[in-house]
């Protein structure tokens, strides 16, 4: 289906907006009237421009305050509409949008409404114009779709449609099946934005926290396939405003919009991309580290020293199935502190059809050699910028990674740790949402619960993603912290070991004088209030420095070692099917870490 979008989703000038949303691949734009205004550009120009692009002018809005209103303001609105009407002749953009009156002076009349409309779409047709009402969630009279309908099919005329937008009818709970009872060709505009379920007031929530579809929490792929059950043919056009996107990055805010679209579509069946392929655990995580801090945190932690690549400067680390890969030779350019997470290896079971999907999704595949491995590995870039590779580790079918590492004899003593629980990354703050789905649709990952966490210096958002069965978990964070006002914390980046039994892991490690994380007596006493633990467990912990979660889903152990550059390492117990990530002791942790390096 053609795909457009709305100029006012995009951060810059008319002229950014134009050339990012061509170089994304969309097929056409809205035009937001107060871009135009704004812009140095003729209508003629703008026309001009989009069609060396090869968009398409497909809407021009918004038209306020049009319908029901009284007889002596009837000739100012027509009037207004006609200067209008011109400017879009000259755009070269045939369809005006319409939306619901906010005016105290509307009157609460359909028929008036009516009329007046056609009124309007007989003046817009004689310059060949036609007229898309939309319903404001929060218009004064009309604010649901089906009234809007009511109206339109009461006007009856040929220039006159509705213009369908997935937030005014999904936030106010509406009942999207209605919508197969209008007519496909009436429906002349169908906009898609998506919102984080959030209780506020519905103005405030459109205007700033709109999300492209897949990103919040209302259902647009089902309101999509009401419309396409009518017959609609026109485009799928993402209308979004975003405090965020208004500031983000142009190009880049523009490729996260269509792969949302590209998702869609795909969610309501109207096109075939590659299947998603669910990683099925983590192969390696790969930090750039270059001094001894690393190598001694890891040994401490029970880990061995078992290969070096045979021609680059990089080491992996193993304890169970966790494997650790050092690479001394990349390139500081990122500017931030060494070590640091450079790249994640993914299990998948077909690392091509995972290479493929991503690419069907517009994600930036890396050029193979970029790998640790010489092996060929496919792979794509996150939006935090850590290297997804997709790894078939260790099968006959296809060459593993770990056959580039020269094996050495290798002296260690383990701590009972099994393999990677799950990484949590730092995702930069534009580009939170973006991350969201990026790991739904590429990686076919589920989305949990977004959540705040309290930081003594701010609020950090956290938000997990997994597969289902739990065997690869990323928890994605984002600091809301004021630059300069916490160390690093809006940085850290950390991986989380599972062990089979986290008392005996932390008794091995602070015998052997492991930098843990130094957890306050206060949060023992806090705990003891919390949950009605075992005396004995309750000691344990206390002792250990453990942290302790319990939740419907079962109970977690876990614990921190120092921060080390950017990353840290987090030991963690999952009983009883545990399936959270003990965001309830968050705030403590931070406030340990903070202390620490400040
Ligand atoms: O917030 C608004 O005013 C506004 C304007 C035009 C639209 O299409 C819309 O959905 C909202
Ligand atoms: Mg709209």
């Amino acid at each position: 289906m053609r795909k457009s979008i709305a100029t006012v989703c995009l951060s810059g000038t008319l002229e950014e907006k134009l050339t990012a949303i061509a170089a994304a691949g969309f097929d056409g734009v809205e035009i937001f009237e107060n871009d135009l205004l704004a812009s140095p550009l003729s209508p003629e120009r703008i026309r001009d421009r989009a069609a060396e692009l090869g968009l398409t002018i497909d809407l021009f809005q918004p038209f306020r305050d049009a319908e029901a209103v009284p007889e002596d303001l009837l000739a100012r609105t027509l009037r207004r509409a006609e200067k209008k009407f011109a400017v879009m002749e000259r755009l070269g953009a045939d369809l005006m949008l319409v939306c619901s009156s906010v005016s105290p002076a509307a009157l609460d009349d359909d028929a008036l409404a009516a009329e007046q409309l056609r009124l309007l779409a007989e003046r817009a047709a004689a310059h060949g114009i036609r007229i898309a009402y939309e319903a404001l969630a929060w218009g004064r009279h009309v604010n649901t779709y089906d009234h809007a309908w009511r109206i339109v099919r009461q006007a009856d005329h040929p220039a006159l449609g509705i213009c369908l937008d997935s937030f005014h009818i999904l936030s106010r709970g509406s009942d999207p099946k209605g919508i197969e009872e209008i007519p496909g060709e009436k429906i002349f505009f169908l906009q898609l934005a998506d919102a984080p379920l959030m209780a506020m007031d519905v103005l405030q929530w459109s205007r700033h926290y709109r999300c492209f579809p897949g990103q919040g929490g209302l259902d647009v792929a089902g309101l999509l396939e009401h419309v396409l059950r009518t017959g609609y043919d026109g485009p799928l056009s993402l209308e979004v405003f975003n405090d965020v996107f208004r500031q983000g990055d142009t190009a880049r805010t523009a490729v996260d919009a269509l792969r949302s679209l590209i998702a869609l579509e795909e969610a309501a069946g109207r096109t075939d991309l590659p299947a998603p392929v669910v990683p099925t655990g983590f192969a390696f995580a790969e930090l750039a580290s270059t001094g001894p801090e690393l190598p001694a945190l890891l040994t401490e932690l029970g880990f061995a020293r078992t290969g070096r690549h045979h021609s680059k400067p990089v080491e992996l680390w193993e304890q169970g199935d966790a494997r650790i890969v050092l690479n001394s030779g990349l390139d500081a350019t990122t500017g931030h502190p060494e070590p640091a997470l450079a790249a994640i290896g993914l299990e998948t079971p077909d690392p091509a059809a995972s290479a493929g999907r991503a690419r069907a999704l517009l994600a930036p595949v890396l050029p193979r050699h970029r790998a640790v491995a010489d092996a060929p590995l496919d792979a794509v870039a996150a939006p935090d910028s850590t290297e997804l590779f997709f790894c078939r580790t260790e099968h006959p079918d296809h060459p593993s990674w770990t056959g580039d590492f020269t094996p050495r004899a290798a002296s260690a003593s383990p701590a009972g740790i099994t393999h990677i629980d799950h990484v949590a990354l730092t995702q930069p703050r534009h580009h939170f949402d973006e991350a969201s789905l990026f790991y739904r649709a590429v990686l076919g990952l589920r989305p949990h619960e977004s959540l705040e966490l309290a930081d003594p210096y701010g609020l950090l958002r956290s938000r997990a993603v997994s597969g289902a069965d739990g065997s690869v978990r990323l928890a994605l964070n984002v600091a809301q912290i004021r630059p300069g006002s916490g160390p690093s914390g809006s940085l850290w980046q950390h991986i989380a070991l599972h062990s089979r039994d986290i008392v005996a892991t932390a008794r091995r490690l602070r015998e052997r004088g492991a930098s843990l994380l130094p957890i306050p007596d206060n949060y023992y006493d806090g705990l003891e209030a919390r949950h009605e633990l075992d005396p004995g467990l309750h000691r344990t912990l206390r002792e250990l420095g453990l942290l302790y979660d319990r939740d419907d889903s079962g109970t977690f152990l876990h614990l921190y070692t120092a921060v080390v550059g950017r990353v840290f390492f987090e030991i963690v117990q999952r009983i009883d099917g545990y399936q959270g990530y003990g965001a309830a002791n968050a705030p403590v942790r931070l406030a340990a870490q903070h202390a620490r390096t400040r």
